[in-house]
């Protein structure tokens, strides 16, 4: 699939002219979901009868930024998402809303979003829809450590379960030391400069990567952590709307504002 033909923008401009945009985020929402196994595509599954992708098109745009967000979806989803960036981008938020078709791997789809950012952006983040919570003080961390450091920059949290390794059968053989352990999170934060090169040089078709500091990593650049958050969850099998559900319900004032 290409995203020839299917781009569409929408500047969400008033009267007074916003300055040249710095800041670009790319939100993945073209998977398709196998995990969960609901009848739409992840990031078009409702929460409280919001789609995911929703959420993260209302955190991103809420950032005191001159900033793009590029939106990668199915191809069938772009007129529905040009919808919902209508109904949830307040007019006078100085954001360009751009939504371009994903293609069969992240890394595509991530490719497609960073295809569409316009010259000025100099730093990048990228963020899974399927991490609706992931606050605006998560994403202004990775933007601060980026730019403070000139790394690339993940969220990570430490791994709190005892670890084993298994093998096919499911007998344990050894348990696995945790301490050098973390599990990392979205949005990641790079060098626009140094995402594109890593996406345009690094080796990702026969093993595709499952993030983008892993792109960054095969082309040889440095990765650094920053504290993650328990609420940027990732909806990936059933048991996560359960628990995602609990994260919304306890935070529902806030989120509904965000909205
Ligand atoms: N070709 C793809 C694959 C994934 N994603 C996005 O990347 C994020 C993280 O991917 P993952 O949770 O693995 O989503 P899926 O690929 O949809 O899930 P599954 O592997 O269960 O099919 C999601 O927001 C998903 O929409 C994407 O934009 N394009
Ligand atoms: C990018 C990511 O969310 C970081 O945890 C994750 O890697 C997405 O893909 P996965 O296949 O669910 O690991």
């Amino acid at each position: 699939m290409t995203n020839s033909g299917l781009a569409n923008d929408q500047a969400l401009g008033g009267a007074t002219p916003h300055p040249l945009p710095t800041l670009g985020v790319v939100l993945v929402a073209a998977g398709r979901g196998e995990r969960l196994g609901a009848d739409a595509p992840k990031a078009f599954v409702e929460l409280h009868g919001r789609a995911l992708v929703e959420f993260g098109i209302a955190v991103a745009t809420s950032l005191p930024h001159a900033g793009c967000l590029v939106v990668v979806v199915p191809e069938d989803r772009a007129a529905q998402t040009l919808d919902l960036v209508d109904r949830i981008v307040p007019a006078e938020a100085p954001w360009t809303v751009t939504v371009v078709p994903g293609g069969r791997e992240r890394h595509e789809s991530v490719r497609f979003g960073l295809d569409a950012l316009p010259e000025s952006i100099d730093t990048v983040l990228v963020h899974d829809a399927a991490r609706p919570f992931a606050s605006a003080n998560l994403f202004e961390r990775v933007i601060a450590e980026v730019r403070g450091t000139g790394d690339s920059v993940v969220p990570a949290l430490p791994v709190v379960d005892t670890l084993k390794r298994i093998d096919a059968d499911g007998i344990v053989h050894e348990t696995v030391d945790r301490a050098p352990l973390v599990a990392v999170q979205t949005p990641q934060g790079f060098p626009r400069e140094t995402l594109a090169a890593a996406h345009a040089t690094a080796q990702l078709h026969t093993d595709p990567p499952t993030d983008d500091a892993e792109v960054v990593q095969r082309a040889g650049g440095r990765v650094r952590t920053v504290r993650g958050e328990m609420n940027a969850h990732k909806l990936t099998t059933p048991d996560d709307l359960r628990i995602l559900d609990s994260i919304m319900t306890g935070n529902a004032v806030g989120l509904t504002e965000a909205l």
